[in-house]
Order: structure tokens, then C-alpha cells, then sequence
């Protein structure tokens, strides 16, 4: 037995991984990490990690690995105090966040962290899991898996935690706020990062939303990184500086006052000789899905519900949703009638759903 916190991380990518070693690193948790597709070249080798805040380290191991998610209820298996989320949110892909993490929660024990981009992601998982704290994690990371097990981590580690509210929550909203100090004191331990308590989580999520919401989608349909963007000049003055308002305006309607520097801010934020390419951008170039819908999708609707016009979202939402449908030809989960055959649907999708399940999902609550 330990006394140290049991962490079950899911997504084991460039910013999971580099949550885990820094997790571990603290020496006040254990981490289990649950792989997919870098599970065979972590098993035999580790992981190999270029870290601006923690330096190089080879054939680094979390505790323990997993090739899927544990299931408490099975005998025997150890429960999680905390599950940390720091998979890519794509609610119109199965599995959503709700059905991977459900067999891992323990009811009234785990603290559910969502380490994740976008808007209104808590609100599945609360509905879900109505007696555990869940915790926002916004990341400033810049973290990239370049190969299997191989992480390259060259912009600093910098995360707000606090703590979701929400009135169908059935615990009480101290209960929450105590779970994520306790959240940021561990990820504190290793002295390396920077871990600040966020007592304002959605005033967070809509600043950071300035630069996800904009950067990562045009930079997705582009292919043209933030230096280069900047470097140019017309793709911020033109397009991103635009977007970057749009967003800033349905953040002040909905009551959060964000500084007009803000947009400065966020356009200069990526260290100018990395040639950074948001993780949208990256996740197109290796054929992954989105997570355009809590981005960008999230933020239109909010904007809709207030009247508040966001014609520039609003394109960038139609390409993203475009290319979404580009990824699921790819992998197969859409079907076109063969040329010139008048008898088969226009198209037809297999497998996964179509549709935006998101906050409305109902999930039978543990
Ligand atoms: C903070 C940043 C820019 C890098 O992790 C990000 O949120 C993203 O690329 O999606």
C-alpha cells in the first residue's frame, strides 16, 4: 500500500505525458496511464522526454501502464482518487469523454480533472457523475508526441485549476473547490511548473478560448503555423485579430469583461522561434479528429442564444465541420455510393454517430 494520491490518467500524449512525469515527479502521486497507440513503444522502451522544465529523460514509466481503462467495480482493482482527462474533447465521436472515463470513477471518491480545451466540457461529466468534484484544468503546454513514447515539451508548463459548478451537481460546491486546491498543491510538488488555484474557471476558458477558438481552427485549414502567421502579418490582420474580437464580444455578453489587451496578448503568446503549430493543426496532419465542437462550435451557440453576431466563427465552424467529415472518410466511417450509382442514400455514416451530443447527452448518472 502507498499513501501516495492514485492518478489514472487518460491520453498519454505530449500534454498527459508531461502532467504524469511532472505528477510523478512531485513525488506525492502514482500515476497509472492508460495507452493506445503509443502502448507498445512505451512497454518496451519508456518514454523519451525533451523538457524544457524537466530536462531529458529516457525510458521514463509512469507506475503503471494500461491498454484500456481499469474497471473498479471488477475485484481486486484499486480505485483512483483522481482521474485526469487530457484526451482531445471530439463529443461527435464515440467514445466521448463520459463512456471511456465511466468504469474508472468511483462515486463520491474520484476527482474528475478535465485537463482540456473549450467550452461547456463539464457539463456531460457533471451530469454523469453528480457526486464527484469536477475540475478545470486549462494549459498553456506547448508539448508535442513527435513519434510513439517520444515527447517534445518546449514551451513551459503553466496550468489554472479550479473547480466546475453546476446547479445539477449533488455535492457541495466547497467540496469541489477543496478537491482542486488539493489538485493544484500535487501538481505543485516537483517545484518545476507553474500550478495556480482559478477561482474564476469560466473567465479562464473564455481567454484561453481567444487563441483556441481562432488559432487552432485557421491554422488546422491552413497548414500555416502562429510564427509564420505572424511573420506575414495579413493572416492575423486579416483573419485572426477578426475572430479573436468575435470571441471577445460573446465572452462580454456573457458577463466576462476581458481586458481589450487580451487579443495582443494571445496573438504573441507561442514563443516566436518555435514555429507552433496548435494542436488542431497538429492533429489534422496526423489524420486525427478534431475538437472543433467545445472550440469552436460551443462558443457560436452561445453567441446564437445571445444574439451576437459571429459571421467569422461561423465560417470557420462550416470548414472545421467540413473537414471532420473529410477525417471520418478517411477512417472509414462514412459510406458514398460508388460513381454513377442512383440507387444508394447520398451518404451514409457507419459506426459513430453524426451528432453533436455534447451537455444534452444523457448518460445514466454512477
Ligand atoms: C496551449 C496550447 C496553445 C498548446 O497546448 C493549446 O491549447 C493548443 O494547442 O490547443
Amino acid at each position: 500500500m502507498t499513501d501516495k494520491t492514485n492518478v489514472l490518467l487518460i491520453g498519454a500524449g505530449g500534454v498527459g505525458t508531461m502532467a504524469a512525469y511532472n505528477l510523478e515527479a512531485g513525488g506525492q502521486a502514482s500515476v497509472t496511464a492508460v495507452l493506445r497507440s503509443n502502448y507498445s513503444a512505451v512497454k518496451v522502451n519508456g518514454f523519451t522526454i525533451t523538457s524544457i522544465d524537466h530536462g531529458f529523460v529516457k525510458e521514463w514509466r509512469p507506475t503503471h501502464i494500461l491498454h484500456s481503462v481499469p474497471d473498479v467495480s471488477n475485484e481486486g482493482s484499486p480505485i483512483y482518487d483522481v482521474i485526469l482527462v487530457t484526451t482531445k474533447n471530439v463529443p461527435d465521436i464515440s467514445p466521448m469523454v463520459v463512456e471511456l472515463i465511466y468504469p474508472a470513477v468511483t462515486p463520491n471518491h474520484t476527482s474528475i480533472v478535465l485537463l482540456q480545451n473549450g467550452l461547456n466540457i463539464e457539463l456531460p461529466i457533471i451530469a454523469a457523475f453528480p457526486t464527484n468534484p469536477v475540475i478545470s484544468g486549462v494549459s498553456l503546454i506547448g508539448a508535442t508526441e513527435t513519434s510513439p513514447g517520444h515527447i517534445v515539451h518546449d514551451d513551459r508548463d503553466r496550468i489554472l485549476v479550479g473547480a466546475f459548478h453546476s446547479p445539477i451537481s449533488q455535492i457541495p460546491e466547497g467540496k469541489s473547490i477543496a478537491a482542486a486546491k488539493v489538485f493544484a498543491s500535487l501538481y505543485s510538488a516537483s517545484g518545476k511548473v507553474s500550478c495556480t488555484y482559478d477561482s474564476n474557471v469560466a473567465f479562464s476558458r473564455w481567454r484561453k478560448l481567444i487563441y483556441n477558438a481562432t488559432y487552432n481552427g485557421v491554422c488546422a485549414i491552413t497548414g500555416m503555423d502562429t510564427s509564420r502567421m505572424r511573420m506575414a502579418g495579413f493572416p492575423i490582420e486579416d483573419v485572426i485579430r477578426p475572430l479573436m474580437w468575435e470571441i471577445w464580444r460573446i465572452a462580454r455578453a456573457k458577463g466576462h469583461e476581458l481586458p481589450e489587451s487580451v487579443i495582443q496578448d494571445m496573438i504573441d503568446c507561442d514563443p516566436w522561434d518555435t514555429y507552433f503549430k496548435p494542436s488542431m493543426q497538429q492533429d489534422i496532419e496526423k489524420g486525427n479528429f478534431i475538437e472543433f465542437e467545445n472550440i469552436v462550435g460551443e462558443p457560436l451557440r452561445e453567441a446564437e442564444k445571445l444574439g451576437i453576431p459571429a459571421p467569422g466563427l461561423n465560417m470557420l465552424y462550416g470548414l472545421l465541420k467540413i473537414k471532420q467529415l473529410q477525417i471520418k472518410e478517411s477512417k472509414g466511417l462514412v459510406i458514398l455510393p460508388a460513381k454513377g450509382d442512383p440507387t444508394r442514400p447520398m451518404l451514409q455514416f457507419i459506426k459513430q454517430k453524426d451528432v453533436f451530443l455534447g451537455p444534452d447527452c444523457k448518460f445514466e448518472a454512477k
